[in-house]
């Protein structure tokens, strides 16, 4: 089980799995990246990668999903972690499991830390799509809003225009208002990004964890405007691995 006061994992270094070495695997299915637990021992590493169903191994692997699933996948729907396996009250059915596991997993983490929970939390998850969801002060999901994440709306620029290019890595500029197009195009989704988070929480007044793979810089400009959050790249996986009890009992216990 994952101890709330263990640090975030190294992530994947060496560049491929020691299959022979592994215990358990969690996998979070998104709509652009696989996101990877894998346990050696007692310690749990992290990877955000690229989709690919060669590293799937079906043997004590649990998975969730909100992108595709692979065919690899559909036949192991036993150890699928589903929304109502997550124990946050409130949730809509249609709710995606990623949002209940970041939100659930951020809520536990600031309560472990004795922060502040009277106005609820908010959890700004910056991926494929930005989700904003909102916890009450109760933990109850109580809302969100969601609006298309960096990549996406740089692409759909792209597709939708004549003459915006395909921006395929992002072109930070301290430059608030750069002249170059691909510059003005990545500036002008951060700061929309970032302005959205910081509208929901100050609207909410919740206190604010930040996740997904656009954290890094997200981060950076919430510091910029005088916004404190809490980050971990990691949320969603370490609510899975917390579940995997819930998912695969212990036979006898
Ligand atoms: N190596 C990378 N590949 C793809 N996106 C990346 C990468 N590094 C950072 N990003 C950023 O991360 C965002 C995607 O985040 P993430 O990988 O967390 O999404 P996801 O989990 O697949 O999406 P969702 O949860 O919304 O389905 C993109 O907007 C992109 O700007
Ligand atoms: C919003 C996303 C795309 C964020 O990953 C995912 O959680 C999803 O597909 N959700 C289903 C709809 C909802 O959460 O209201």
């Amino acid at each position: 089980m994952w101890d709330p006061r263990s640090p975030g994992g190294r992530g994947r270094l060496d560049g491929g799995w020691d299959l022979g070495t592994m215990d358990s695997r969690a996998l979070l299915i998104g709509n652009s990246r696989w996101h990877w637990a894998t346990q050696r021992g007692e310690r749990w590493s992290f990877d955000h990668a690229a989709p690919d169903p060669r590293w799937i191994d079906t043997t004590n692997l649990i998975w969730a999903a909100v992108g595709e699933v692979p065919a690899a996948l559909e036949g192991a729907q036993e150890s699928r972690l589903q929304l109502e396996n997550v124990p946050l009250e409130g949730c809509p059915p249609w709710l995606g499991v990623d949002r209940a596991l970041g939100a659930w997993g951020a809520w536990r983490r600031q309560r472990f830390q004795g922060g502040d929970l009277d106005q609820g939390l908010l959890l700004a998850d910056a991926g494929t799509v930005l989700s904003l969801t909102l916890l009450d002060a109760h933990g109850r999901f109580r809302g969100g809003r969601l609006m298309p994440g960096l990549r996406l709306q740089l692409q759909s620029m792209a597709s939708g225009t004549a003459l915006l290019p395909s921006v395929a890595r992002q072109q930070r500029t301290d430059d608030l208002f750069p002249s170059g197009t691909a510059e003005a195009m990545c500036q002008g989704v951060m700061q929309g990004l970032a302005a959205a988070v910081v509208d929901a929480y100050q609207n909410s007044g919740a206190c604010l964890w930040i996740c997904g793979g656009d954290a890094p810089w997200l981060e950076q400009e919430l510091t910029r405007r005088g916004v404190s959050a809490q980050t971990n790249q990691n949320l969603q996986l370490q609510a899975m691995v917390d579940l995997i009890p819930v998912i695969k009992p212990v036979p006898g216990r």
